[in-house]
């Protein structure tokens, strides 16, 4: 389980006074298996997600993990939680799929070979076997962000938190992205602009000016965020 207990992050604002923190969460407990944070932009979502993995520790308060605190035992919690940026080649560090996935499994299997034949075993359950060998500048932002995901779940995380992952992605990779997501038995967090992937959940964030505003179902979260985007843009 996910816990935050009154946590405020005030980043480089800290030595403001007073302190605009950038996200103040007083209490808050995730357990669904499937979570979407939904927000404008520098709303506090990614700042959110990343105090989920210790990325971002508290200034104030305390976020732990099945009892694991993100700043005392932060190395635990990453072996748990897995971050998915938007980005992929922010995350793909080695030259091809194949390689960055047996990256990735280096803990899991010494030998190279066993390593190598659970990298490919992976890649193709993402449907990128035929592109193991592919230069990851030559893979479309599509088949870069599977790649990415592949490698991320190779350590077997027991939670993956994603940040806007279907940014880069067009209409027909991103209805993909969602199949795989959708398949997957770890915890998801996904911050996202996508309305339609934020309601591939049971549980919706709506965070505003570093609060968390709305916390319910999906599609009645969408509805505030519109109406909260509509008074805004009206009153703007
Ligand atoms: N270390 C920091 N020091 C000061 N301000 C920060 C720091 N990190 C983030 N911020 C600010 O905090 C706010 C929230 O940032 P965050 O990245 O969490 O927003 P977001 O909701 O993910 O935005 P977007 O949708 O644009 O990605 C922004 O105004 C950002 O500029």
């Amino acid at each position: 389980m996910i816990r935050f207990r009154s946590v405020r992050v005030l980043g480089d604002r800290a030595g403001e006074t007073p302190a605009a923190p950038i996200l103040s969460v007083p209490e808050l407990e995730l357990t669904e298996d499937r979570i979407s944070v939904i927000g404008a932009n520098g709303s506090g979502k990614s700042t959110l997600l990343k105090l989920i993995n210790g990325l971002v520790v508290p200034d104030e308060g305390a976020v732990d993990v099945d009892g694991l605190g993100t700043a005392s035992d932060g190395a635990a919690v990453r072996r748990r939680v897995a971050f998915v940026f938007t980005d992929p080649l922010s995350q793909l560090v080695m030259p091809t799929p194949l390689e960055d996935a047996e990256l990735s499994l280096r803990r899991k299997y010494r030998k190279r070979t066993e390593r190598r034949a659970a990298a490919l075993s992976l890649l193709e359950d993402f449907g990128l076997a035929h592109l193991a060998d592919q230069s990851i500048y030559q893979l479309s932002g599509g088949e870069r962000q599977l790649a990415a995901l592949a490698s991320v779940l190779a350590v077997d995380p027991a939670v993956l938190v994603l940040d806007e992952p279907s940014t880069l992605l067009d209409l027909r990779n991103t209805m993909l992205l969602r199949r795989r997501l959708a398949a997957l038995p770890q915890q998801l967090v996904t911050a996202t602009h996508d309305l339609e992937l934020a309601q591939d959940s049971v549980r919706t964030l709506v965070v505003d000016q570093g609060r968390i505003v709305y916390d319910g179902e999906p599609a009645a979260a969408v509805s505030f965020y519109r109406e909260l985007s509509a008074h805004v843009a009206g009153s703007g």
